[in-house]
C-alpha cells in the first residue's frame, strides 16, 4: 500500500503486515492518507461554506494526490453549511433541526468539493456512514469495499456521518473518531486532523504562555496538557476528541498530525507544523475496533465470576450458563457490555438472543436449553469473534483504546 520510499522511513509493524509511519518526513511518501477537516475551517462565521477555504484544501489534496498519494477526506460542515439556507444564525440544539440542517448543507458540501477538484480533473464520491453500518459484519465489508473501490478507481472520497438519519442512540456525533476509525477501515497509513488551530497546545491557545507541543510519541507526553472545547461555534468535540481520535489510530498503528487547514500542504508534506502523534500498538481486526469506539451498546448482560475470567482470560466464548442477569431491550445482532460483579464492563459483544428470549436461557446448559426451548437454542451468547475486551479506563463509560489492540485480545479470541 505504501509507495515506493516510505519503507526506508517506517518503523516494522508488529504484526508485520504492514508499516508504520516512523516520523513526519515519511508523510510525504505516505501511500494512503485519511484527511479529516472540521467544520470551523470550511465555513465562515456566519455558517455559509468558506469557498477560498475549501478550494484551498482540495488544491492541497490534489498535490498529493497527484504525486501518488490514495487520499480520503472526512469533512465536517453539513450542520454549519445548512445553517444559512434554512434562516438559522447559530448550530441548532434539537437532533431534528440538526439533521434537517445536515440534509441541506451536506449536498451543498459536496457540491463545492466536486466542483473544486473536478478544476483538476480529480473526480469526488460522497460516503455517508453511521455507526451502526458498520458494526455489522457484513455492513462494515460493504463500507470498506465502497471505498477501496474508490481509491482504486481514482476518486476521492469525502465522508461524513450520515447526520439526517442517525438517531441519537446511534449517532456518532464528532468526525474526528469517525475519522480515526474510518483511517482503520482502509488500513490508511496516516490520519491527518486540520482544525482551526495550528497544533496541540499545553494549555488553552487563547491564553498567554500556552506552547506548541510539537510531538507526542506516548499518551504521558500529554499528561500536563489541559485540553477544552470549542471555541469556534460550529465545531463539536474541541480538543478532547482530537486526542481521543489520535489514541484510537495510534493505538491501531496509524501515524496521526494535528495540524490547521490553513497548512494543510505544510502538513501533508510532512513539513514540521503542528503535532506529530506517534504510532504506538498494532493493528488490531477491523470490526473489533468499530465495535469498542463506535457502537453504543444497547444492554448489559451481568457475568458470574467463571464467566468473566472465562471471557476475558481465556478468550472464550459466552455460554448463557454464565450470566446471572440482563438489562436493557435489544435484538439478536446488537452490541451489548458484559459486566462483573461490580458492574464494570469487560468487553462487549454482539449477542446473539433478543432481551426478550435471554431470561430464559440463563443458567441453563446447551442441553436444558435444547430440551427446554428447541432447535436454535443451543447457540452461544455472544461468540468470541463478535467480541471486544474492553480495557480498565474505559469501564464507566469513558472512551478508551480497545483491548483487541494488546496480547490479551488475541487471547480473547484464538
Ligand atoms: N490544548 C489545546 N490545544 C489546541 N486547541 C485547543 C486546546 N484546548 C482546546 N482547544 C480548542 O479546540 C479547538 C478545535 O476544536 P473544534 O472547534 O472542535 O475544531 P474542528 O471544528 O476543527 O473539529 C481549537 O480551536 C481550540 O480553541
Ligand atoms: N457531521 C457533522 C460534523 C460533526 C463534527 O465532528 O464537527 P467538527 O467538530 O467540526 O469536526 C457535520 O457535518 O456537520
Amino acid at each position: 500500500m505504501s509507495a515506493a520510499g516510505a519503507d526506508a522511513a517506517a518503523g516494522a509493524d508488529a504484526a508485520g503486515d504492514r508499516p508504520r509511519l516512523a516520523d513526519r518526513s515519511a508523510l510525504a511518501a505516505a501511500g494512503r492518507v485519511v484527511v479529516k477537516v472540521g467544520s470551523s475551517s470550511l465555513t465562515q462565521p456566519s455558517g455559509g461554506i468558506d469557498d477560498a477555504r475549501l478550494i484551498a484544501l482540495v488544491n492541497a489534496l490534489v498535490e498529493r494526490v497527484q504525486a501518488g498519494t490514495q487520499v480520503v477526506l472526512v469533512s465536517s460542515g453539513a450542520i454549519a453549511a445548512g445553517l444559512g439556507p434554512l434562516g438559522l444564525s447559530r448550530r441548532p440544539r434539537d437532533l431534528a433541526t440538526q439533521q434537517a440542517a445536515a440534509s441541506v448543507g451536506q449536498g451543498l458540501l459536496v457540491a463545492r468539493y466536486t466542483s473544486a477538484a473536478a478544476a483538476h480533473g480529480l473526480t469526488v464520491g460522497q460516503v455517508l456512514l453511521t455507526a451502526d453500518d458498520v458494526i455489522r459484519r457484513t455492513q462494515y465489508r460493504n463500507a470498506q469495499r465502497a471505498l477501496e473501490r474508490l481509491l482504486g478507481m481514482g476518486v476521492l472520497p469525502v465522508v461524513n456521518e450520515n447526520d439526517t438519519v442517525a438517531t441519537a442512540e446511534i449517532r456518532f456525533g464528532d468526525n474526528d473518531r469517525l475519522a480515526a476509525l474510518v483511517a482503520h477501515l482502509v488500513h490508511a497509513d496516516a490520519l491527518v486532523l486540520l482544525s482551526d488551530v495550528d497544533a496541540l497546545y499545553d494549555g488553552p491557545p487563547s491564553r498567554a504562555g500556552s506552547q506548541r507541543v510539537p510531538v507526542v510519541a506516548s499518551p504521558a507526553d500529554l499528561e500536563d496538557v489541559v485540553v477544552g472545547g470549542s471555541s469556534s461555534g460550529v465545531g463539536t468535540g474541541g480538543m478532547t476528541t482530537k486526542l481521543d481520535a489520535a489514541a484510537i489510530a495510534t493505538g491501531a498503528g496509524i501515524a496521526t498530525v494535528l495540524a490547521s487547514a490553513a497548512q494543510a500542504g505544510e502538513a501533508l508534506r510532512g513539513e514540521d507544523v503542528g503535532t506529530w502523534f506517534t504510532p504506538t500498538g498494532t493493528r488490531p481486526r477491523t470490526r473489533m475496533l468499530w465495535l469498542a469506539h463506535a457502537a453504543s451498546p444497547q444492554g448489559r448482560l451481568a457475568l458470574d465470576a467463571g464467566a468473566v475470567a472465562a471471557v476475558v482470560r481465556r478468550g472464550a466464548s459466552l455460554l448463557p450458563a454464565g450470566v446471572v442477569a440482563v438489562d436493557g431491550t435489544f435484538e439478536a445482532g446488537d452490541p451489548v457490555d458484559l459486566c462483573d460483579e461490580s458492574g464494570h464492563a469487560v468487553a462487549r459483544g454482539l449477542v446473539n438472543y433478543s432481551s426478550a428470549e435471554v431470561p430464559d436461557l440463563l443458567g441453563r446448559s446447551t442441553r436444558e436449553r435444547l430440551d427446554a426451548l428447541g432447535p436454535g437454542y443451543d447457540r452461544v451468547l455472544v461468540h468470541r469473534d463478535d467480541l471486544v475486551l474492553l480495557p480498565r479506563r474505559r469501564q464507566g463509560g469513558a472512551a478508551g483504546a480497545p483491548a483487541a489492540s494488546s496480547g490479551r485480545r488475541a487471547a480473547a479470541t484464538t
